[in-house]
């Protein structure tokens, strides 16, 4: 599903108007309809009071229209009419009256209003700023907002939540609405998934307001998000004339004394991943560890508690190279030997990205597409500090295009990156964050390169399963129990989930880790 800008939403706003040939103000009717149908299928006429904030624009005339359709429908409703601006939209005035016409008289709240009482079994519809936010609100608008966050009512919030921008980070928090369910018009946010500003999303849903299809598809966005039907497009599926040699060969180079546990769950993955063979690079103490604990892995060694040379005979398809590897001066040495002469694809992570930050000479030596997999803390070295997710975006965007390679940026919503597009995973859980995890990546990853996957579908689709797998752990794991070990055994349901159960339509849970 691609995620549009805020101009882009407006100009298939505008296209939409004039295609079908509508009015703006139909098309505000089908937003409030929409959002009138999510409820009333859910509340079935409850006798809830429901407070409705309107602001004065568009967002503030779909609260309206959707008030007028609760009261027809016998909701018990409240509205206030919240008065940030002496504006008013066009059809916020259209939909005013609509109300005045049915004697529905809204409160107007300003800076000397006294703020309203609420209910904790209440609930809240927020359509105070929508998409057309483009200041911080004033500090009483800040105040009623942090009224409604205190109350314990649920905030349904149209669109996105008041007084969240569309792109940039919120400069004073307390000024956000909290939302605990968000129904956006047709396509979600992009603020909806970073770990700055998706703290104020709960869960959110898209709403079809049939916008213009030729133009939804026919604009390129920035951002993607990344669900079953997205990976399914280039999935490739196994053929019956086909063995183990067409499934490539993964090399797994990394370990050090103590830290041979990460190579042994990349193995694995890249295994169950589907490599055809799997071949592990560590140092001697590693040797009976991995051949004992994964015994489809072949084992070659080098140096005897750390890596000291990279230097091997087979014709692997891919390396993943730098978990638990450490940086101790033989093993820098030796990777920058390697990486000079090396001309197969990569996917580093790890020490090898540590040591790639400190030495970025070394950048050069890598492989086009190869693909990089950095958590918060790796990603920092390798681009510099940022002031917010957005200066991140646009840094990793940088790098990528820079050194031409695949970044995968992890967190609660891992993103990819590659020429210019970002590729938000909606898959995984609070439960990933936990040691091994981003070793069990970069394997899955490895092991899709090796059978033939170029490096984006790869990235994509091994982010994609590595969540799904995480998923489906948790039902009889829990969050707090989940380990790496869990994700791989889970892999065989996640691939075959993308099969057996269509996409749902249900919401997705926004969650915020970073792992
Ligand atoms: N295509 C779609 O998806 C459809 C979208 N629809 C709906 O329209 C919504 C967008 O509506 P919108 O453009 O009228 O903007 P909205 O957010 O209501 O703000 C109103 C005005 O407030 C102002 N302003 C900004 N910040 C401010 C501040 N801090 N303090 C004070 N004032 C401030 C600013 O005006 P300014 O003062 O800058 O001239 C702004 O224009 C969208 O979210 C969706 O709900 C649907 O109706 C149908 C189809
Ligand atoms: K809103």
């Amino acid at each position: 599903m691609k995620v549009f800008t805020a101009q882009q939403i407006y100009n298939a706003d505008k296209a939409t108007i004039e295609r079908q040939q509508i009015s703006s103000d139909e098309l505000m009717e089908r937003a409030a309809t929409q959002i009138f149908n999510w409820m009333h299928l859910r509340m079935q006429g409850a006798p809830v009071k429901i407070h409705l904030f309107c602001g004065i624009g568009n967002n503030g005339g779909d609260g309206l229209a959707l008030a007028r359709q609760l009261w027809e429908h016998g909701y018990n409703i409240a509205v206030y009419v919240v008065k940030y601006s002496e504006k008013r939209s066009k059809d916020f005035l259209t939909n005013l009256d609509r109300l005045k016409d049915r004697k529905i008289w809204p409160v107007y709240l300003d800076a000397d209003s006294e703020l309203p009482s609420i209910g904790p079994d209440d609930i809240i519809v927020d359509a105070i700023f929508g998409i057309g936010l483009n200041r911080t609100p004033d500090d009483w608008v800040s105040q009623l907002i942090q009224h409604l966050n205190k109350t314990k009512a649920f905030i349904l919030s149209v669109d996105i939540p008041s007084g969240l921008f569309t792109d940039s980070v919120p400069k004073d928090s307390a000024s956000v609405i909290q939302s605990n369910y968000v129904l956006s018009f047709q396509v979600p946010k992009l603020v909806f998934f970073l770990p700055q500003t998706g703290i104020y999303v709960e869960q959110w849903e898209v709403l079809d307001i049939g916008l213009d299809t030729a133009y939804l598809m026919e604009t390129e966005t920035e951002y993607e998000l990344i669900a079953k039907n997205e990976v399914l497009q280039f999935y490739r599926p196994r053929t019956k004339y086909s063995h183990k040699g067409t499934y490539g060969h993964s090399l797994i180079i990394g370990g050090s004394y103590g830290k041979i546990g990460a190579v042994t769950l990349a193995s694995k993955s890249a295994l169950k991943a589907g490599s055809g063979l799997v071949t592990a690079y560590v140092p001697e103490c590693g040797y009976q560890i991995v051949q004992t604990s994964v015994p489809e892995v072949m084992v070659l060694t080098n140096g005897e508690s750390l890596i000291e040379a990279i230097d091997f005979e087979i014709e692997p398809t891919v390396i993943g190279i730098g978990i638990g590897m450490g940086t101790e001066d033989k093993t820098v040495k030796a990777l920058e030997k390697f990486l000079k002469v090396n001309k197969m694809p990569l996917v580093v992570d790890a020490d090898a990205l540590n040591i790639l930050s400190k030495n970025q000479n070394l950048l050069q030596f890598l492989p086009k597409e190869s693909i990089l997999t950095p958590h918060p803390k790796e990603l920092e070295r390798l681009v510099g500090k940022w002031k917010d997710d957005f200066e991140k975006l646009k840094k990793v965007k940088e790098f990528s295009e820079k050194q031409n390679v695949v970044m995968v940026i992890k967190g609660a919503h891992t993103i990819t990156f590659f020429k210019g597009r970002g590729y938000i995973n909606t898959t995984g859980n609070p439960g990933m964050a936990t040691a091994g995890s981003g070793d069990t990546l970069t394997g899955i990853i490895t092991g899709l390169v090796a059978q033939g996957y170029p490096s984006l579908h790869a990235a994509i689709l091994g982010v994609y399963i590595h969540g799904k797998s995480a998923d489906l752990s948790i039902a009889n794991k829990g969050y707090q129990a989940l380990t790496a070990t869990d994700i791989i055994e889970s892999m065989g349901s996640a691939f075959i989930d993308l099969f057996t159960s269509p996409e749902k339509e249900a919401p997705v849970e926004v969650e915020t880790n970073e792992n």
